[in-house]
């Protein structure tokens, strides 16, 4: 639930780090008795599926899901990702369980599918994953090598891995936890392709979780994060499976082997467009957790003086701290607004879908991937300038910042490159540009693509910023719309053209990105402020008018190109932020404790609520194990007869 919803519906929100009654973080043992950094790799995976174990046993009790609500579990879902990060530094071994194993039966499977397997599922009868990527490819799905072939003799598919690049590879819980998985592979009938579709593929035996005959498992090795998560590898040896395994909610294969296309071959990639608009809430909880605890610390901290006769005085009064961590602030809040906003759109065209109108699915592509993609790229540089804004206590462990920088990084890369993505949009923006050419209609928030008004005077206003992104997404379009024609003119083939605009065309991607956030930021803020109080209305005001003047400064060089938008205007811009920075000092920590974020959540030794961040950090460092003795053993081994010449 984003923060301005949060706020909205004040009354029933509790006060920050309250027990809540019957509260599944009041079950110590799901807590380290020691710090997770000093077990050895095999220890925190094990020590991870005890903690799931208990984990899900408490959340089926707390969270008694009704059947078909589906934003009342995304919120608890939310809740439960919020949870997970008190229980699990990094992410659960079952983490793609629910987040992609669930979603991709319920996205993919027929209703008898979904009745038989669902249920088993959210039982947690079974576990299961989602491999899709292989050793060989991520990106370029269709270039994908496992196969399915359609045996019609025994109605069965034969699941086959012809090269070590068609290891499926990166899965989470493949590697030793899950026992079934959805697979993607590339579907033969007789011979002939018919794309990638997605089955339903036992692994291990369910009693003694054994690999089955013909499947190859295990883990993919240390990475730079997501310790616990579990990433394996997956082969088949010519491995069987019934029909009944291939989901066909879209595509069918009929016992005597006939194909039955489904309405567009692209349905079958529909669970990673839920992903996406899940990542973009994702982040935004990310970038509340490391704002909760830089702004905290910054405000605990004294470190030098700001005049020589006064004490030293908190970091946060130090404007360039409140320029690195204000904008985390408003960017949390910034993409927990879009994602409401777009997890909205997702259901809207899903419902369409199930009546067969498929108009408005590019569009939701096109967004699901550049929500996604500025999203990540956002939030992990901030959570890093946060880490970075903590000084040498944001570079350890216990402060919880490390950690949370590879959880956002990591997601700039899965569920789709961040670059690949962008030039899907890309696609998407010169399809538009083309079609609105012609004089046809576009969707709602690529229209704007087609303002061919003359470029108006600037205005230092959240309309004139907001126009303005557009002013630049559409030229930077137009831009690229013209060299690609210019190339293909001159004889170059259209792919190599498009190719040689890529840098361009990424850099409009981003643009458009933009301009949607912006606008959605600021229509959902005014729309929910009018429910609040003024002071709090004013607030979150001040946070969009930040966010807004602080993307203007960053992208000077796009706005002097594509806009009016004169010197003048720029000087009066830098004193509109910094008087921002200013007003909304005193609001810091207030508002990030409307995050709401426990201290079992933040899991930090800079962001408790309570400040004592120096017993904290005192009381984090004597756990580890290196000071259970004052000598250590590699004194007398090797230091001790090497100091004296006998080594
Ligand atoms: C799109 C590609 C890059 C290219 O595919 P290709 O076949 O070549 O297609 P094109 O020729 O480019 O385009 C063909 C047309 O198809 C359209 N298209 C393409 N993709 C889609 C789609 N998905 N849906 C609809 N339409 C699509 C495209 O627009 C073209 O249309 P047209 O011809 O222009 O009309 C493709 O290859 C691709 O997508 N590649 C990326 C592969 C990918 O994404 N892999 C993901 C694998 S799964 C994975 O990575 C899992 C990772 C773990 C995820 C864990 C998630 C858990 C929740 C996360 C929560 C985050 C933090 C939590 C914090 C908290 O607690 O809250
Ligand atoms: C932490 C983590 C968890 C993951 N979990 C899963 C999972 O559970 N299930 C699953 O199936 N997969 C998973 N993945 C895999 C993930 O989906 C892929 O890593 C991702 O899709 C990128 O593909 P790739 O790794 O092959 O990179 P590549 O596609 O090889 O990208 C490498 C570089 O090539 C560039 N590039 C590639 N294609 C193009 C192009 N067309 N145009 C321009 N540049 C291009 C990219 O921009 C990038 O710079 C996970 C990955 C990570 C890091």
């Amino acid at each position: 639930m984003g923060l301005v919803d949060q706020l909205v519906n004040q009354p029933h929100y509790t006060l920050v780090n309250q027990p809540r009654e019957n509260d599944i973080l009041s079950h110590k043992e799901l807590f380290d008795s020691i710090p997770e950094e000093y077990l050895s790799h095999k220890e925190k995976y094990e020590n991870a599926i005890r903690k799931t174990v208990l984990y899900y046993r408490l959340m089926q009790k707390y969270q008694n899901y009704k059947e078909g609500s589906t934003i009342l579990d995304e919120t608890r879902a939310n809740y439960r990702n919020l949870v997970s990060f008190a229980v699990f530094k990094d992410y659960p071994p079952l983490m793609l369980h629910n987040g992609m194993f669930i979603p991709a039966i319920a996205g993919q499977g027929t209703p008898e599918q979904q009745k038989h397997w669902l249920k088993r599922a959210k039982n947690m009868e079974i576990l299961g994953t989602y491999a899709q990527t292989e050793l060989g490819h991520g990106t370029f799905i269709r270039g994908l090598e496992t196969t399915a072939e359609y045996d019609p003799s025994t109605e069965e598919f034969v699941l086959h891995s012809p090269t070590l690049t068609s290891y499926k590879w990166w899965p989470g819980g493949l590697g030793h936890t899950v026992n079934y998985c959805v697979v993607m592979a590339q579907l033969y009938i007789r011979g002939r392709h018919h794309g990638m579709q997605p089955f339903l593929v036992q692994l291990r035996d369910e009693a003694t979780h054994m690999p089955l005959p013909g499947v190859k498992l295990g883990e993919i090795g240390a990475k730079l994060g997501l310790s616990t998560v579990n990433n394996g590898f997956l082969a088949f040896e010519h491995h069987r499976i019934p029909r009944d395994r291939m989901l066909m909610k879209n595509a069918q294969v009929l016992k005597d082997g006939t194909f039955v296309a489904g309405p567009s071959s692209k349905l079958a990639y529909g669970t990673m467009i839920y992903v996406r608009v899940i990542i973009v809430n994702g982040m935004a909880n990310l970038m509340a957790k490391a704002a909760t605890i830089a702004v905290r610390y910054s405000a605990v901290r004294r470190q030098s003086q700001i005049k020589p006769s006064e004490p030293e005085c908190q970091i946060l009064d130090y404007v360039t701290q409140q320029h690195k961590l204000l904008i985390c602030i408003a960017t949390s809040l910034a993409f927990s607004t879009c994602a409401r906003w777009l997890w909205d759109v997702y259901t809207g065209v899903m419902g369409q879908m199930e009546s067969g109108n498929m108009d408005h699915l590019p569009e939701l592509h096109a967004l699901a991937c550049s929500l996604k993609v500025v999203s990540t790229m956002d939030v992990s540089g901030l959570v890093e300038r946060c880490r970075l804004a903590c000084g040498g206590h944001g570079f350890m462990h216990s402060s919880n910042l490390p950690y949370t920088y590879g959880l956002a990084t990591a997601a700039c890369t899965y569920e789709g490159e961040n670059t690949v993505l962008l030039l899907q949009t890309a696609r998407s923006l010169v399809k538009a540009w083309q079609k609105g050419s012609k004089g046809k209609p576009l969707s709602p928030t690529e229209a704007y693509l087609m303002d061919k008004s003359p470029v108006p005077k600037w205005e230092n206003t959240l309309d004139g910023i907001i126009a303005g992104f557009r002013r630049v997404s559409a030229g930077k379009v137009q831009d690229c719309v013209s060299k690609i024609d210019k190339l293909v003119k001159m004889g170059t083939s259209y792919e190599d053209a498009w190719n040689q605009t890529s840098v361009r065309l990424v850099a409009a991607s981003e643009a458009h990105s933009r301009a949607v956030i912006l606008a959605t930021f600021r229509s959902e803020v005014s729309r929910a402020a009018a429910a609040l109080s003024p002071p709090l209305s004013r607030v979150l005001h001040q946070l969009v008018h930040l966010y807004c003047v602080y993307w203007a400064l960053e992208r000077l060089g796009d706005l002097l190109l594509y806009t009016s938008i004169a010197e003048r205007d720029v000087q009066e811009l830098q004193q509109q932020y910094e008087d921002l920075l200013q007003k909304i000092r005193p609001n810091a920590v207030g508002l990030v404790d409307a995050f709401d974020l426990r201290d079992e959540i933040l899991n930090s030794t800079l962001g408790a609520y309570d400040g004592r961040v120096y017993e904290r950090l005192m009381e984090e460092a004597l756990k580890s194990p290196l000071n259970a003795e004052p000598v250590n053993q590699s004194f007398h081994q090797y230091l001790k007869p090497f100091m004296h010449g006998k080594l």
